[in-house]
């Protein structure tokens, strides 16, 4: 009888899917209502004849069937193994169990699809009894299963006849918990693929939610169908009937259908398989991929628009950037160094750097020269040169004390012209004072700092009474109030412009500045009122010596028309003492001529 009715209920399953349905409903009742054995047994024998033995000990066998890419046979186990199941159950310890959980009977079938062992291993009593839990357990859930989903029990029946319920399995899952008896299925759905058996009390432990069970009952189904050959054409339409049936009528289970595709991931390669034909047969999983798909589509039109108009803006920008930012500011930049670069030094100049030891040296080539490192401006001093040259140079101007003897921050405070004055101008923090103080040698007499502005008023020194030395305050930029500096300002232009007696005025350069806009003002003053001027590169050692020349050369170049200036121009270094001693035979000079 159950296998009648098991065929006819699926070549009718399409048309009376409602009606199947109803059975699943009624059987479900019967099978939760029997958690004795009693009820179960009734409840079995009500399942059996209205599934058509899908639920039941049928299923079981026809589970074993489709694991191994089971035949007709299925279709007889699935009709006769209700009977059997529920008898051997009955007799089990794992009534009590079920007993104890409400859902006992409905879980034990879910963890029947966990194994995959062959029915056909199952000939002794004990596998017998083990399968026919399997298939029973699954008609035992149908009853209470009823409220969610009439149909579901059928699918987990035939789940189980996939040829992974284990009836030791079945037993434990009614006392698990929902929640965790979506774990135990993953578990078990592993141990089915992987072909291992597994324990039971892992499979059995925390069984609970149906709505899990269900997710994992359909895709057990699926793979049944995968695995299952030509002769399980009618077992697969019923499943899609009744997969049909379900959709439609429970939309929670279309959601959920994903999830077992997830616990399937971390199985073995036969879950990858399973995944693909899921893919292809359920359309409901298809069109996400779709709409995915559909994005990358090429002919869409807004695509091509996009890839049309990509290169054209590109072209675009291309064309427009060379054409209007980027020249102009390398243009510029490069101008500068260019300039400064192509600056071919004149021979002379080249020589009088090398001669001087000008520019960046190392001490190693200053001790190679023969100048002692340890002293302070080292190049001034001349090891090998006897005392009566040194004695004769210094004696005339420079070896003389330099003395303070006046200092004016207005015109009116400039004292009388007695003796010739040397003036060093400047901007600020140039090396004006530390210039007085390496040609005197006289380390202290003129305050210095690294920051610009110390000097604010004209300081008048004293080489005793053959030259006058005049510290001027910078011009620039400097920690001071701009009144302040634009008054030290017009007291230097008065100074240089009117200053009587003033035979030379050293205008300091920074040798890796260069000329600034304000000395330029300054240099136009002073060929205004025809003050003789001298350019003097400050600071040489900072630059190599190449440099140092270059920077000569442009000053000289700079200034061939102009007719107050004094060439050469001269080079030193404070702190090194190089050409410290030219410059001060060429300021001597002017002590001498002025004796006369
Ligand atoms: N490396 C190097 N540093 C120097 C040289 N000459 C001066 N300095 C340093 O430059 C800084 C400024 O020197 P100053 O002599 O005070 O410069 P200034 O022109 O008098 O500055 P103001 O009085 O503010 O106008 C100090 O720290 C000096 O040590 C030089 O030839 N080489
Ligand atoms: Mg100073």
């Amino acid at each position: 009888m159950p296998l009648g009715v098991r065929l006819k209920w699926r070549e009718t399953s399409t048309a009376s899917q409602l009606s199947a349905k109803r059975d699943m409903s009624g059987g479900g009742t019967g099978m939760a209502g029997g958690k004795t054995g009693n009820r179960r047994e009734d409840a079995r024998g009500k399942g059996g004849a209205r599934f058509g033995g899908r639920g039941n000990g049928e299923e079981r066998e026809e589970r074993g069937g489709r694991g191994r890419g089971g035949g007709t046979e299925q279709k007889r186990w699935r009709s006769d193994a209700g009977s059997q199941g529920d008898a051997r159950r009955g007799s089990s310890g794992f009534d009590s169990r079920k007993r104890k959980g409400d859902h006992g009977s409905g879980y034990g079938d879910y963890n029947d699809t966990s194994f995959s062992k062959p029915r056909m291993d199952r000939k002794n009593p004990s596998d017998g009894t083990r399968g026919k839990f399997s298939s029973r357990g699954g008609d035992g859930f149908k009853p209470r299963r009823s409220e969610e989903g009439e149909f579901r029990p059928m699918r987990r029946s035939s789940s189980n006849g996939s040829g992974m319920g284990r009836g030791e399995g079945e037993r434990f899952k009614p006392r698990c918990s929902e929640d965790d008896g979506f774990r135990s299925m993953r578990r078990d759905s592993s141990k089915v693929y992987g072909g291992s058996k597994g324990d039971k009390g892992r499979s059995m432990v925390c069984m609970n939610s149906q709505a899990s069970k269900w997710k994992k009952f359909d895709k057990d189904i699926r793979v049944d169908r995968r695995n299952g050959d030509t002769t399980n054409a009618d077992l697969d339409e019923h499943d899609a009937g009744s997969r049909k049936s379900d959709d439609s009528q429970q939309n929670a289970e279309d959601k959920p259908r994903a999830r077992p595709t997830r616990v399937l991931d971390k199985t073995g390669k036969k879950l990858r398989v399973y995944r693909k034909d899921s893919v292809s047969d359920s359309e409901e999983i298809a069109p996400p991929k779709k709409r995915k798909r559909m994005k990358l589509d090429p002919y869409d039109t807004s695509n091509k628009r996009i890839e049309d108009a990509t290169p054209k803006q590109d072209v675009c920008i291309t064309e427009k950037i060379p054409e209007k930012s980027t020249p102009e500011p390398d243009e510029t930049e490069m101008s500068i160094n260019a300039k400064f670069r192509d600056i071919q030094p004149s021979s002379s100049i080249l020589s009088y750097v090398e001669d001087n030891l000008l520019g960046r040296r190392r001490l190693i080539d200053i001790k190679n020269a023969g100048y002692n490192t340890k002293l302070s401006a080292p190049l001034d001093n001349v090891p090998f040169s006897t005392r009566i040259e040194r004695d004769r140079i210094e004696d005339t101007v420079f070896r003389n004390k330099l003395d303070f003897f006046a200092a004016a921050k207005i015109p009116s405070s400039f004292p009388p012209p007695t003796i010739p004055e040397i003036a060093f101008a400047g901007v600020s923090n140039v090396g004006k004072s530390s210039l007085l103080n390496a040609l005197t040698r006289q380390w202290g007499i003129v305050r210095t700092s690294d920051k610009p502005g110390l000097t604010q008023s004209i300081n008048f020194f004293k080489l005793a009474s053959k030259l006058c030395l005049v510290d001027l305050p910078g011009y620039g930029f400097a920690y001071a109030k701009d009144e302040v500096k634009e008054s030290w300002q017009e007291l230097v232009k008065e100074y240089v412009s009117n200053r009587v007696g003033l035979d030379r005025v050293c205008l300091l350069v920074h040798t890796k500045r260069g000329m600034k806009p304000l000395d330029y003002e300054l240099i136009d003053l002073m060929e205004r009122y025809k003050t003789p001027y001298q350019i003097v590169l400050t600071k040489t050692d900072l630059v190599f010596p190449i440099d140092v020349a270059r920077r000569a050369m442009e000053i000289q170049e700079s200034l061939k028309k102009n007719k107050s200036v004094v060439k050469p121009v001269m080079m030193v270094s404070s702190k090194t003492g190089a050409g410290i001693r030219n410059l001060r035979g060429v300021l001597g000079k002017l002590a001498r001529f002025i004796k006369p």
